[in-house]
């Protein structure tokens, strides 16, 4: 087993969280300490900035050491690390034309933290022909392994639903002898999930997201928006499939004669509807869809899902997961599956054509 750190930070853009697991890169020998350090107004305003752009642009290099600084600065508060997962900050995706862009040079990580470094998890997956997203799916599957070992899960496909910036959906089955095994999982991008929320209130309320759904839940979603999102080709197109932060900005556009409240109802709806439009990608309905991410926490999103689903609705917590930290321990996971060699993605989680180990290794 290595005690590894895996540190995330994702496409809503608020801050990094970092979090302990031992692995030997296919079972999870046990949980440890996390933490999360927010991104101040001012690192977030700068990021916010930067989303869309590629590697070569000005802005990118005093970017880049802002996430840098941000990840090794928190890294400190986990003397026992032995190796690092560090995802860095996704400013662009496209797969299928520029690539994927992940803010941050692991080589600067490892010489201010002195750890091995495992990162840009993505680009190899896209060189090959993958989406290079989403990656937790082979951790949904470790998850799910764990837990039907501590006898808080069946051991019978379920199905996690991380609600980050973006939503994506994994169904794993944890009777699969591995998680690259065929069959043992099928995973895509749902839609938007927290993104676009976040953003109206940021422009509306000049807060950072909806507390506990609350304005969401005062309002009503409008009919007229929701089907002309649902709409949208994307939710035609079959799975693996994966979503730049940014792809829905028609949506977020044509909330813009509606009251506050009645734009955030709009916005849950919509995640809502993409997850009950995505489950006909799914091999079988799951029999329970198992929430993690932030967006758990919003309790109009939470209701809006077990309205619109055939299958009960809960958070990971329920299983005995922390849903706050799950991408960071990905992270720590997958970084012990690029040390040893072991494939991070495949044909059902990012449509690549054969299983790929992607990531780059930097020493201090
Ligand atoms: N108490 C809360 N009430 C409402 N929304 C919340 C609450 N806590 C978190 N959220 C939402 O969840 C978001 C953070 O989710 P999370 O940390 O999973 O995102 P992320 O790391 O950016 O994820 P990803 O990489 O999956 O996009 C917040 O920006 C906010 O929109
Ligand atoms: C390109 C990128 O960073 N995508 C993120 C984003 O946030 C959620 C969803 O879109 C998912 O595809 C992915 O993150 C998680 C960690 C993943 O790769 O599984």
């Amino acid at each position: 087993m290595i005690r590894a750190l895996g540190m995330m930070s994702g496409t809503s853009l608020d801050g990094v969280d970092a979090a302990m697991i031992d692995t030997d890169g296919i079972r999870i020998g046990g949980f440890g300490a996390s933490a999360f350090r927010a991104f101040s107004d001012n690192e977030s305003a700068v990021l916010h900035g930067g989303l869309g752009l590629w590697p070569d642009a000005p802005a990118i290099p005093d970017l880049a050491q802002l996430v840098e600084a941000a990840h090794a600065d928190l890294a400190q508060r986990f003397p026992d690390a032995q190796l690092i997962g560090f995802h860095g900050q996704t400013l662009a995706h496209d797969p299928r034309g520029r690539g994927t862009h992940q803010a941050g040079d692991g080589a600067a990580v490892a010489r201010a933290t002195g750890r091995p470094v495992v990162w840009d998890f993505r680009s190899e997956d896209v060189r090959r022909g993958g989406e290079g997203a989403p990656l937790v799916p082979f951790f949904h599957w470790a998850c799910a392994e764990w837990a039907v070992g501590q006898g808080a899960l069946p051991p019978a496909p379920v199905a996690f639903l991380n609600l980050g910036g973006v939503g994506n959906i994994s169904w794993v089955d944890p009777t699969a002898t591995a998680p690259e095994a065929p069959g043992a999982c099928l995973a895509f991008d749902t839609g938007p999930a927290n993104a676009p929320l976040n953003d109206l209130m940021r422009a509306r309320r000049r807060q950072s997201r909806d507390e506990g759904g609350a304005l969401a839940a005062s309002g009503q979603a409008d009919a007229g928006v929701l089907a002309q999102f649902l709409d949208d080709p994307w939710f035609r197109r079959p799975a693996p499939k994966s979503l730049d932060r940014d792809q829905f900005a028609d949506l977020s556009r044509a909330l813009a004669g509606l009251s506050d409240a009645d734009a955030a109802a709009t916005l849950v709806a919509a995640l809502a509807g993409s997850v009950a439009a995505g489950m006909r990608w799914l091999p079988a309905l799951p029999a329970q869809l198992l929430v993690c991410g932030g967006g758990r926490h919003n309790t109009a999103i939470m209701q809006a899902l077990a309205d619109a689903l055939p299958m009960p609705v809960a958070a990971v917590e329920t299983i005995g997961l922390d849903g706050d930290m799950l991408e960071a321990q990905a992270f720590g996971w997958l970084a012990v599956r690029v040390l040893k060699g072991l494939p991070i993605s495949g044909p059902m989680t990012t449509g690549v054509p054969e299983p790929v180990c992607g990531g780059r290794i930097s020493h201090p």
